[in-house]
C-alpha cells in the first residue's frame, strides 16, 4: 500500500519585478496536507476541477517531485527517502498522445523504454510478448505508431507502463479525448489490472461516469486540499434526503459539485438534501 500522511507541496516562483529588476519571490500552496492510501488491487480514484491539485499529488505520489511537508511510504519503505527504489516500483501514464516515439513500432518503442529499466534482453522479449498480448496490439506490433488509431497509441501507452512490471500504476486522464467504444475498452483494461492482475491503480479523470463505473474509493480535490472521500455510495449517502421524504439519488456528477461548492461556502451545497451532523467533508474516514 502507498500511504501519504499530511502531504504538502508549495511551489516557489522567481519573478522578475519591474521595480529596479529586482526577483520577487511568490510561493504557491498547490496541495495542503492530504493524507491518502492506495492499495493494492483497488482502483482509487482523485478527482478535481482544473487547478485542484491532482498533477501535483499524483507526481509526489510517484515520487517525480519531493513534496515540501508530510510523509509518504510504499509498503511500510519511506518513499522519499528511497525514490529510486519506489520507481522502479510505479509507473504513470498520462493521457494525450505523449512519450511514445511515432517513427517507431510499438515492439520497438517498448524496447526503447524496457532497456531504461535495464530488463535483460531474453526477459525483455518475452515481457513485451506479454504486453502485446495483454493491450490486444499483436498484430500491430510492426506498424509505426504514427499510423496508429487514438485507441491503438492508448493501449501502447499502457503496454508502455507495465514495461516494468509495477506494483502501482498511476493513470493520469487515461481515457482524455478518446471515444465511447474505445475508452469502454481502455476502462476495461484498467480493471483487469487492479482486479486480476493485483496492481495498486491511481485514477484521476475528469469523466464522473468514468470514476463511478471504475473507483473503489474517490477523493474529492479542491485548491489543494481533499475536501471528501468515500465510496461512491458513501459520497452520494452525505447528500441523501432523511426519512420520509422522497430521496432522489443524485448522480455522482452532481453530488461532487455540491460537495465542492459546500467546501468553498458557495451555499448550493446547504440545501435540504444535506445529510446530518458533524464532518461534512468526510464521507468516511
Ligand atoms: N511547476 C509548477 N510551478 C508553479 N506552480 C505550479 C506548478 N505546477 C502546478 N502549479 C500550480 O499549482 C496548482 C495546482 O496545479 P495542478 O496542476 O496540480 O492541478 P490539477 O488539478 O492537475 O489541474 P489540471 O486538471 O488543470 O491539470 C495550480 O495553481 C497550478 O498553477
Amino acid at each position: 500500500m502507498i500511504q501519504a500522511e499530511h502531504l504538502s507541496k508549495t511551489y516557489v516562483l522567481k519573478e522578475k519585478s519591474h521595480l529596479f529588476g529586482k526577483r520577487k519571490v511568490r510561493q504557491i500552496s498547490a496541495v495542503r496536507d492530504i493524507s491518502l492510501e492506495i492499495p493494492k488491487g483497488k482502483i482509487t480514484g482523485v478527482l478535481g476541477i482544473n487547478g485542484a491539485g491532482k498533477t501535483t499529488t499524483i507526481r509526489m505520489l510517484a515520487s517525480l517531485i519531493t513534496p515540501t511537508s508530510g510523509s509518504l511510504t510504499m509498503d511500510g519503505v519511506d518513499a522519499v527517502k528511497n525514490h529510486l527504489w519506489v520507481k522502479e516500483r510505479i509507473n504513470m501514464i498520462s493521457g494525450g498522445e505523449r512519450n511514445l516515439y511515432w517513427r517507431l513500432t510499438a515492439q520497438e518503442n517498448l524496447r526503447y523504454f524496457g532497456s531504461l529499466y535495464g530488463i535483460g534482453k531474453k526477459e525483455l522479449e518475452e515481457r513485451i510478448g506479454e504486453l502485446l498480448k495483454t493491450v490486444g496490439l499483436e498484430e500491430a506490433k510492426d506498424i509505426p505508431v504514427e499510423r496508429y488509431s487514438k485507441g491503438m497509441k492508448q493501449r501502447l501507452q499502457i503496454a508502455r507502463g507495465l514495461i516494468n512490471e509495477p506494483e502501482y500504476l498511476f493513470l493520469d486522464e487515461p481515457t482524455l479525448g478518446l471515444d465511447i467504444l474505445i475508452a469502454k475498452e481502455i476502462r476495461e483494461l484498467i480493471h483487469s489490472l487492479a482486479k486480476e492482475r493485483g496492481k495498486g491503480i491511481l485514477l484521476t479523470t475528469h469523466y464522473i461516469s468514468e470514476a463511478e463505473e471504475l473507483c473503489d474509493y474517490i477523493y474529492v480535490l479542491d485548491q489543494g486540499q481533499i475536501i471528501a472521500r468515500g465510496t461512491k455510495e458513501e459520497l452520494k449517502e452525505i447528500f441523501k434526503v432523511k426519512p420520509r421524504m422522497v430521496v432522489q439519488e443524485m448522480s455522482l456528477e452532481e453530488v461532487l459539485m455540491k460537495i465542492i461548492k459546500r467546501s468553498r461556502g458557495e451555499g448550493d451545497g446547504k440545501d435540504s438534501a444535506c445529510h446530518e451532523g458533524g464532518d461534512h467533508q468526510t464521507a468516511a474516514v
